[in-house]
């Protein structure tokens, strides 16, 4: 009491800091939000034309109530938004939303047109120096280089006898458990699979979370940690650096906030530093590793700082896992409960595949129509990114032309804008996936919507599977996600679930509720659950 009295004392006798300049500085603050807010909805803003609520055009306390506090709400608020003002809306004062898959490649767009990502959305990741939260095109193209080329198709392939290899240990695991009355959590199991898989690649020595007795600890509660901080981390971005200054008094903190921090303060930089002094000793692994090979790259020294790196590879491995663990556990569920799909799938593998110990490679398996269709109707409903995520034309004005039914109208009508470079320009995975005029009965998981009338692979709707994302900054693992996918799927198809029952799930465990930038399920959904029998 008597440190507080000093210290309270001491701070109110700083001459600046007197109770009069205090109110000063507030009212000042509030003067320049509310003219802020002015200029924001004043006709001289670039983005006035663009339709929308006033108040989402004026400040961002709509997006800040929904995203912040509801929790990853706003994006159904944007489909509102969509419902009343057509395909293009002004979601907050210095970003736009389209609704309308035919303008995806304008915003999401290669071909040397520059795409930042906007400030606002990347300052909600904790890895601020990863090139997936690099805002400037020129230097996310810079970061992004070196470390894509590992995920190409040829690497994937030399790296396939591993995965295969644990594709394998996640069936035996996973037949292991026949006859428990424990029910798995399928997103849990598939995440140790992806873990392994991408510590691997990433570090040479995998998590050995599949060689492990139970099916925790896993990659699962870190990363959700990790995700669950950025709508709070996109609107107090210097909350950041309190939570990591954090790890001084860690064990006070809640259990998942500690694993966080000691996944991104401890763990990973010390598997960073382990690299670096394997490459200093000398010791050369049997295979290349990814960070093992960005460390001896010529990327200029102050990009290969431990601090930089590690965010990196936090960023790999957590887009590494979760994604597909999810997207696996949304394609059992539905297989599970489609008899009539899974026996089709079964069919197709069984001419395939001679023995389901040793698959065949990808390359084979991509190649086999109905399994293909199934992984694209698993990645439509499983979404990748569910929240926006936008991109800025910082050389172009971007010019949308469409058309729009408006609710009770009988006439589409014309619709253009010019989306000024400079602004942020986005869209939502989740409602271009449920787009009717494009998939039919949307919500339905059918298979044969990606074939022709010959049963094969039907690729003209790819285009609007934004799963992956498109353009430069599109998923650089993605050929690690399909590959692993398609062993792990023929594998399960084939021996795990003759054996696999669901335990108490419904289509609310696997249908899109909210955002944690990932797709959220209704609160008190415990996931897929199964059984083995
Ligand atoms: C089904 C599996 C996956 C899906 C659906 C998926 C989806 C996505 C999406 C939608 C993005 C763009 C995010 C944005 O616009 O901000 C992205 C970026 C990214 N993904 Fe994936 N991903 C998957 C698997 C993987 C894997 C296996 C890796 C591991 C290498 C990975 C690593 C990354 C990284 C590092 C980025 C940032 C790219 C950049 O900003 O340039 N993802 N992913």
């Amino acid at each position: 009491m008597a440190f507080e009295n000093t210290v309270l004392g001491t701070v109110a006798s700083l001459p600046i800091l007197t109770s009069r300049n205090i109110v000063f500085l507030a009212c000042g603050w509030i003067v320049y939000k509310l003219l802020r807010a002015l200029w924001n909805i004043s006709p001289f803003h670039p983005l006035s034309h663009i339709p929308g609520p006033k108040l989402a055009a004026a400040t961002y306390l709509p997006e800040f109530w929904y995203d912040a506090v509801k929790f990853g709400r706003y994006t159904r608020v944007i489909e509102k938004m969509h419902e009343v003002y057509g395909p293009i809306v002004r979601v907050n004062p210095d970003e736009v939303h389209c609704n309308d898959a035919q303008f995806v490649d304008e915003i999401y767009a290669v071909g040397g047109r520059k795409r930042d990502k906007p400030l606002h959305q990347v300052s909600g990741s904790a890895m601020e120096h990863s090139f997936f939260a690099t805002p400037d095109h020129d230097h996310h193209r810079i970061r992004r280089a070196p470390l894509a080329k590992f995920f190409s198709k040829n690497q994937i392939a030399k790296l396939e006898p591993q995965l295969q290899l644990l594709t394998q240990r996640l069936c035996d695991k996973l037949l292991a458990w026949s006859g428990k009355d424990e029910p798995i959590n399928t997103q849990m199991a598939y995440s140790c699979f992806t873990s392994d898989a991408i510590s691997d690649y990433c570090f040479g020595e995998s998590f050995g979370f599949l060689a492990r007795e139970s099916w925790e600890p896993n990659f699962r509660e870190p990363v959700y940690s990790l995700l669950q901080t950025v709508y709070i981390f996109r609107f107090f971005p210097f909350l950041k650096h309190t939570a990591m200054a954090s790890s001084w008094f860690i064990n006070y903190l809640p259990k998942d906030m500690a694993l966080l921090i000691r996944t991104l303060d401890t763990n990973i930089p010390n598997q960073i530093r382990k690299t670096k002094s394997e490459i200093d000793a000398g010791i050369v692994r049997d295979r290349p590793t990814v960070f093992g090979e960005l460390l001896k790259s010529d990327l200029p020294p102050s990009e290969k700082r431990t601090e930089r790196l590690a965010d990196e590879a936090a960023s790999v491995l957590s887009g590494g896992t979760e994604t597909v663990s999810w997207t696996l556990s949304v394609i059992t569920y539905h297989l599970l409960t489609q008899p009539e799909v899974l026996s089709k799938l079964t069919e197709e593998l069984r001419v395939a595949v001679e023995d389901p110990r040793s698959l065949p490679p990808w390359t084979a398996l991509e190649q086999l129509p109905y399994l293909w269709a199934v992984m694209q109707e698993g990645l439509r409903l499983s979404y990748g990114v569910s929240s926006r995520t936008a991109r800025v034309a910082t050389e172009e004005d971007l010019v949308y032309r469409g058309e729009w039914r408006p609710a009770g109208g009988d006439e589409a009508v014309k619709v253009e804008h010019v989306i000024p470079r400079g602004y942020g320009v986005g869209m939502s995975t989740v409602l271009i996936h449920h787009d009717e005029t494009l998939f039919p009965d949307s919500h339905a998981f059918v298979p044969e919507r990606w074939l022709d009338d010959n049963m094969q692979q039907n690729r003209k709707l790819e285009r609007y599977l934004l799963s992956f994302s498109k353009g430069s900054r599109n998923c650089p693992g993605m050929n690690l996600a399909l590959c692993e996918m398609h062993l792990a799927l023929a594998a399960l198809t084939l021996r795990v679930f003759p054996h696999m029952r669901l335990f108490e799930t419904t289509e609310d465990d696997v249908k899109y509720d909210h955002d944690m930038f990932v797709p959220l399920t209704k609160d008190g959904s415990k996931g897929v659950r199964v059984l083995i029998v």
